[in-house]
């Protein structure tokens, strides 16, 4: 049981909305909880499900605050944290946690103040139900005992590693940040060429889903390669050896490194955009 800190998220969109669900499935108190946005309608859910405190005045959220959890899209982090900073001068008391992909710890410095404790986080959807994934890393500022206390917060959604290259983070946000979005992708396409042969759009979908869940709890309880476990499953001249065959013409190895290598470059781009 993590430690319980007061904590406002300002921003309530889709990646708050998981954490803030999971978190308190976890047992973290409702009580705790503080989030903020401009339009009603995400915090009314968050209020009605999830029964925390909900504002729509930053300030409010953050001055109730111990800790501050900036989720707010990286083109309007800029003027986030000089409202913040203008509004609270005893900033420096109190622990900024970002959620936001690609802006760099020495920016948030500049925007907060060079004796500001921040800890860059980078979460995944699937924190909504227990399984995300989040890589933390914090600045000099941040004492062991803050970055325990994230790394805490962010288990009660899923599994965390620390990170201590803050460049690397950037690679967690390609692969496990974005990494839903391409399973859902790949997922996607499954179902539909499952219903191009007949099936229902409602068995091809739990079809895929319950196998990507079975592939994926297989691969947490093995000790086995994924090579060796896709290996188990291709029966020598079976019908599985034919479909991976054409994923392996595709190049897939190739189409993941593309795909992770513009994620990185569009995050490394927002370091320097915003
Ligand atoms: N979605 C994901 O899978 C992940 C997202 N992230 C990061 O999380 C952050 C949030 O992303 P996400 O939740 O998807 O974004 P969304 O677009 O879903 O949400 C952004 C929210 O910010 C609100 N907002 C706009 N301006 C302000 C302001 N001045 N003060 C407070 N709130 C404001 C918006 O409110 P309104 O609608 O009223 O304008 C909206 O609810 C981003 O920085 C992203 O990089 C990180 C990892 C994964
Ligand atoms: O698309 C984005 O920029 C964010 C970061 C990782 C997932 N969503």
């Amino acid at each position: 049981m993590a430690q319980t800190r007061k904590i406002a998220f300002i921003g309530a969109g889709n990646m708050p909305q998981s954490i803030i669900g999971g978190m308190v499935q976890g047992g973290y108190p409702a009580d705790a909880i503080y989030a903020s946005n401009p339009s009603q309608p995400s915090l009314d859910i968050l209020k009605e499900k999830h029964g925390i405190h909900t504002s729509n005045d930053n300030i409010e959220v953050a001055k109730a605050a111990d800790v501050i959890v900036l989720s707010v899209k990286p083109q309007i982090m800029a003027d986030a944290c000089a409202y913040l900073r203008e509004n609270l001068p005893d900033l420096n008391q109190k622990l900024v946690v970002t959620i936001a992909a690609g802006i760099r710890i020495e920016k948030y410095h500049q925007y907060l103040g060079n004796d500001v404790s921040i800890i860059r986080v980078m979460p995944n959807t699937p924190s909504l139900v227990g399984e995300g994934f989040s890589g933390v890393v914090a600045d000099n500022n941040a004492s062991a005992d803050d970055k325990n206390f994230v790394l805490e917060v962010f288990n009660y959604v899923g599994k965390t590693i620390s990170i201590t290259d803050e460049d690397d983070i950037d690679v967690v946000g390609a692969v496990s940040g974005s990494g839903p979005a391409y399973f859902f992708e790949f997922m996607a396409s499954l179902q539909k060429a499952a219903e191009a042969h007949g099936l229902s759009s409602e068995d091809a979908r739990a079809m895929v889903q319950q196998t990507a869940l079975g592939a994926a709890a297989m691969a947490g309880k093995s000790e086995l390669t994924l090579e060796e476990l896709r290996k188990q499953v291709t029966s020598k001249g079976g019908s599985t050896a034919k479909g991976v065959e054409v994923y392996q013409e595709a190049n897939i190895d190739q189409i993941s490194e593309r795909a992770v290598n513009a994620a990185v470059a569009r995050n490394q781009e927002m370091a320097k955009l915003f």
